[in-house]
């Protein structure tokens, strides 16, 4: 089924995820629900945060021919690299508004995939940058905290315009 996404500025995604502590039929369907979400956006990424679950679950698909989804449960990260790459990054939760963010280049993930099984990873690219910005949603941050707080309150200001004027 396709989700509700929660749009800036609204405070809920600001809420921090709390670890999925079994992986249940209940969390492959809200997964395959995110997945169909993500597609139909479209996106390469969502975090459980932005459909209004506060759990560890992201759900990727940086491929061309949008069918390799990945799934991550309860996910670390680790920079593998002290390099910095920016990255014109956008976001499902701040609808057309798309910025540079500067990321480390290269990433290990750890996490557990949808059987519960550990999973890890090293990543570079779109994928690598994908991988931080769901991470950063499962802790509450968005894309616009690395702008400057100008910026960030022109796109709030607009946003909150346009949500009133539906
Ligand atoms: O809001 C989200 O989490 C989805 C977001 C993830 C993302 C991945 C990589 C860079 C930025 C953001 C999107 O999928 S935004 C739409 C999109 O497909 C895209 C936008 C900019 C760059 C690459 C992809
Ligand atoms: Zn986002």
């Amino acid at each position: 089924a396709l989700l509700p996404i929660l749009h800036f500025p609204d405070p809920r995604l600001r809420t921090k995820a709390k670890p999925i502590l079994e992986v249940t039929d209940q969390i492959r369907t809200l997964a395959a629900d995110m997945l169909e979400t993500m597609y139909a956006a479209p996106g390469v990424g969502l975090a459980a945060t932005q459909v209004n679950q506060h759990i560890e679950l992201i759900v990727i698909d940086v491929s061309e021919t949008k069918d390799q989804p990945m799934v991550f449960i309860n996910a670390k990260i680790t920079p593998l690299t002290e390099e910095l790459v920016p990255y014109e990054e956008g976001c499902l939760s701040v609808p057309e508004y798309t910025d540079s963010v500067n990321r480390p280049a290269r990433i290990r993930i750890e996490a557990l995939d949808l059987d519960g099984k550990a999973v890890k990873i090293d990543a570079d690219g779109l994928l690598a940058v994908c991988i931080q910005h769901e991470m950063d949603h499962l802790s509450g941050k968005l894309f616009v905290d690395y702008l400057s707080p100008l910026k960030r309150q022109r796109i709030k200001d607009k946003l909150v315009k346009r949500e009133r004027e539906k």
